[in-house]
């Protein structure tokens, strides 16, 4: 056996197991595995989970709010000021940032980033080259999805479309959208068709930006039943992802339940981005500001499909985050009033189990015999408090190795009574 992880706790209500990995694999899970491994993590009872996946993050763009924050705070400010400092961008300065990303992301136990590198006129192909590039150098200690994503639209920008399938030829796994970037509703109609086509000829799962506003009352921002029907008719269902849908949250309940329904019956996923959403949201608010994220309780209770993500990490649409799927989880917890164990369970389902499923690779993925060992060694022993302690990550293993692991110096610490 590769690696043993003793005294491991998977679930409040059980014993303690061991987990038994070898040649990439969990091949036992038992109340005491042969002690005969070349590599034996004594867990000590803390709490093991399968490796977290960051279902949409925008690596390209990562670590710019230095260079130019987002003078108002809008969406269209973030679009603008992200645009001009992309003509500057060098595969260099696209690898720095985006490495430095992704080792952040290993080291808080991410083992899957799906990534949505800009497509247009003004980067070309670069932020597909590069992330194809760093798939390659990262192979064995996080794995990359790339979405080409055409964030400038594709009938607003001419020539997108063919570099969507030029970023496809090249390597791409994932073909992107960004419907509410264009600039009549036939547009966003003709563009959700042009995505369409090309993940029918490339044969490629399709992940779009899409409903990206406070409320539904511009029929651009109304997309999700028009998206839902397409999905069906041309036989994509289980293969269609859509990111944001803020504008959900704008609707009243019995249209938002009757959209949510027919997201759910034709198997399109929805990944909220809360940290990006709540900050550009509500921008025109001037009392009650808005939340600005699509209700997740909804969304469970319709039955969709759904992981969530940090989108982007210290730029012009999220000056937030490092990375760190259970810090969002948290957020994302406090934003929907989701509270008690099997709520928080349930957000923690969207970035492990769900998110496996939203993204693919749920074949595999888990806690089971069978299942790729990628896994997470956090340093608490309640299954339930996983959001709530924000944990340290001791031990992230992709694929039976250990590729990251954090040591306190002190595990010590008291206060000091007068
Ligand atoms: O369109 C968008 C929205 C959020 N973040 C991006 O990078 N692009």
């Amino acid at each position: 056996m590769d690696l043993l992880l003793q005294s491991a706790r998977i679930a409040d209500d059980a014993p303690l197991v061991d987990i038994g990995v070898d040649d990439g694999l969990i091949v036992e899970i038992s109340d005491r595995a042969s002690p005969r491994a070349a590599t034996t993590i004594d867990c000590a009872g803390r709490v093991v989970i399968p490796g977290l996946i960051e279902a949409h993050l925008h690596l390209d763009k990562a670590l710019l709010d230095k260079e130019q924050p987002n003078r108002d705070g809008t969406l269209a400010g973030a679009i603008e000021v992200t645009g001009a400092l992309k003509r500057q961008f060098t595969a260099e300065s696209v690898r720095q940032r985006a490495r430095q990303v992704i080792e952040q992301s290993i080291i808080n136990g991410t083992t899957l980033i799906r990534a949505h590198p800009d497509v247009d006129p003004i980067v070309g192909l670069l932020g597909v080259d590069v992330l194809v590039d760093l798939r390659e150098e990262y192979r064995g200690q996080v794995d990359l999805q790339i979405v080409a994503f055409p964030q400038e639209g594709i009938l607003k920008a001419p020539g997108t479309q063919e570099l969507l399938a030029e970023a496809l030829r090249r390597g791409a796994d994932v073909i992107g959208g960004c419907t509410y970037n264009e600039a009549n509703l036939a547009d966003c109609h003709r563009h959700v068709d042009v995505v369409f086509g090309l993940a029918e000829e490339f044969g490629v799962p399709i992940d779009m930006h899409a409903d990206f506003a406070d409320d539904a009352s511009d029929p651009r921002f109304a997309l999700a039943e028009q998206i839902a029907e397409v999905t069906v008719r041309r036989g994509m269902s289980g293969r269609v992802t859509l990111g944001h849908m803020t504008s959900l949250a704008g609707r009243d309940a019995d249209d938002r339940k009757s959209a949510l329904a027919d997201l759910a019956a034709a198997g399109v996923a929805v990944v909220p981005l809360p940290a990006t959403d709540m900050h550009l949201g509500g921008r025109d608010d001037t009392h009650n500001v808005r939340r600005g994220v699509v209700p997740v309780a909804d969304m469970w209770a319709a039955g969709v499909r759904c992981a969530y993500s940090s989108n982007n990490i210290r730029n012009a649409f999220t000056p937030y985050g490092n990375a760190d799927m259970l810090d969002v989880g948290l957020l994302l917890a406090q934003v929907s009033h989701v509270s008690g164990a099997p709520g928080l369970a349930r957000v923690l389902d969207m970035a492990t189990y769900s998110a496996a499923a939203v993204v693919g690779v749920d074949d595999r993925y888990g806690l089971a015999p069978g299942c790729r060992a990628d896994l997470v060694v956090l340093s608490t022993d309640c299954v339930a408090d996983v959001l709530l302690d924000r944990p340290d990550r001791c031990f992230v293993i992709k694929g039976g190795r250990v590729v990251a692991h954090t040591t306190r110096t002190s595990q010590l610490t008291e206060v000091i009574h007068a």
